[in-house]
């Protein structure tokens, strides 16, 4: 494992992964081994997740060919130095942010969306001019294969490479140094990698879960939202991070929540939810029994229906959800939602607040000050307001936890800065000896009454206003050089 990332990092202090031509090259080469070998990605990702090929590629493949040809069009200008405003001080010299790659990066990955959550954090990754090193999840076998053989294909052998293997492995690799670690799975093995990373000093993106809740007003358009709802929750059989995980409503809406959402699926997934090509199955059978056990003792209004030999769990709600019970203690990561009942917007405020920071949360009304002041008086990793999941899609939006969901972002821009060090650059002239010997001992206190004026005036930006100044301090320059103070 030293070995191998020695020989990353050997390729790093190669220089070649700076370059910007060598940048695009690498994503233009990381988009045609999306686009020839589809047909490997999709079967790999099905046979993980008995995930047809259609919603594999409407989840993961467009989301990674997006996201290239978004770093394709901004690269450019991202890397280019950025001049930054001056004081008087610095006024006759360069001043520039100019973004720089981290180093070697590792990113580690989660199995339930196994081929984008590894591939977008490396397309950041690239696009900064880092080497990464990629740990998919076990989980996911196929996918992590797949990757496996398919990026030395495409990608340069020694910058980008794919280390396979479950918790021995992932442990021995977190023992390394690395200059940024990207991890997505739960908050518990997100401590884990933290605290190795404090064992360097390695700064961590942490893409991690928690409960997501939906608040339901009842001055909506239940149908829709209903519809919404069964869309977000089922889809990939609950198996998604920004999930909406429970429902907080008024009691009276519970029963004609659980009618539209029956009928919704009825309308997505057919009559027989088994045959249908869009419900998948849970990964593996410890998660199965996991969400199992989350339905004792509750009152289940719709599915509950499942099979251990194929890991079916039907699309499934329970209503009047005790807060207490284990199903409201953990994140279900399953087709399970239960809803909680509340009294108005005020308790559901309060029950959010009394928990965790979600990774997203949810809130359908037609009241716009209502939804406004969910997200004013919450915090969560995102939000999506009269709709599910759909912030992720826009790769403006920096996309991340807060407090125990998770800690940095990605996503188009936020991805390369994630992967960036933006360092300062101040480039002065040997020359004007004069204006710095303000700060040079022996000091007196007209030189700190000229410091003050330097560095502490505000003054308003036009132009003539600038051009007095700069004259003031040429004058003042000129005073100490003369030897006045
Ligand atoms: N925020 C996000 O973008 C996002 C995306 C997907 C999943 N998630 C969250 O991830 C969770 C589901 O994923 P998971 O954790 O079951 O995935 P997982 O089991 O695939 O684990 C994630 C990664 O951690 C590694 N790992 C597991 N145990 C480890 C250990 N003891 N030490 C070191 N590494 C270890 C695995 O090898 C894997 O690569 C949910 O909580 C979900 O909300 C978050
Ligand atoms: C809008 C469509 C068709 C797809 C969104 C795909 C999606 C939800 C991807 C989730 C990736 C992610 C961060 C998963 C977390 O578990």
């Amino acid at each position: 494992m030293e070995r191998e990332v020695q020989r990353v990092r050997q390729a790093f202090l190669s220089g070649r992964s700076r370059p910007l031509r060598f940048r695009l090259q690498q994503l233009e080469a990381l988009r045609r081994m999306v686009q020839e070998r589809e047909k490997d990605i999709l079967a790999a990702i099905a046979a993980d997740l008995c995930k047809s090929e259609l919603n594999a590629y409407s989840q993961e493949v467009i989301t990674v060919l997006g996201e290239i040809d978004f770093m394709l069009e901004n690269l450019p200008e991202w890397v280019t130095a950025k001049p930054v405003k001056k004081n008087l001080l610095t006024m006759m010299d360069e001043a520039y942010i100019q973004p720089q790659p981290l180093g070697v990066v590792l990113i580690i990955g989660a199995w339930n969306y196994p081929f984008v959550l590894i591939i977008q954090p490396l397309i950041g990754a690239i696009a900064a001019g880092n080497a990464v090193i990629i740990k998919p999840s076990e989980l996911s076998e196929n996918t992590a294969k797949t990757v496996a053989k398919l990026l030395p294909q495409y990608l340069d052998q020694d910058l980008y490479v794919v280390i396979n293997g479950g918790v021995e492995e992932t442990t021995e690799l977190l023992k390394q140094r690395f200059d940024h670690i990207f991890y997505t799975g739960n908050t518990a093995v997100g401590k884990i990698v933290m605290e190795a990373a404090a064992k360097h000093l390695t700064p961590v993106t942490l893409e991690l879960g928690g409960k997501s809740p939906c608040y339901i007003d009842k001055d909506c358009d239940l149908d829709i939202v209903c519809r919404r709802i069964t869309w977000g929750k089922y889809m990939n059989c609950g198996q998604t991070c920004i999930a909406p995980d429970y429902i907080l409503c008024e009691a009276s809406l519970q029963s004609q929540i659980v009618w539209k959402i029956k009928e919704t699926v009825k309308e997505f997934y057919g009559e027989n939810i088994k045959e249908s090509p869009d419900y998948e199955r849970i990964i593996n059978l410890r998660h199965f029994k996991r969400i199992l056990s989350l339905l004792e003792g509750q009152k289940i209004a719709l599915g509950g229906e499942t099979d251990e030999a194929t890991r079916y769990i039907a699309p499934t709600v329970l209503t009047d959800v005790d807060p207490k019970t284990k199903v409201m203690q953990e994140e279900i990561f399953g087709p399970v939602l239960p809803i909680v009942p509340v009294k108005n917007v005020d308790e559901a405020i309060d029950f959010i607040n009394e928990r965790e920071k979600p990774l997203a949360l949810y809130v359908f009304s037609h009241n716009h000050k209502l939804i406004k002041r969910m997200i004013d008086e919450t915090s969560s990793g995102g939000v999506t307001g009269n709709d599910v999941i759909m912030h992720f899609t826009l790769n403006s939006f920096p996309f991340g936890g807060v407090g125990s969901s998770g800690m940095g972002a990605y996503h188009g821009k936020h991805s390369f800065d994630t992967f960036s060090h933006q360092r300062p650059c101040l480039l002065k002239s040997l020359k004007r000896e004069g204006a710095n010997k303000l700060r040079y001992p022996p000091n007196s206190q007209s030189k700190v009454d000229w410091g003050k004026f330097f560095l502490l005036r505000r003054f308003n930006k036009e132009k003539l206003g600038l051009l007095v100044l700069t004259f003031l301090g040429i004058v003042a320059a000129v005073l100490v050089k003369a030897g006045y103070y």
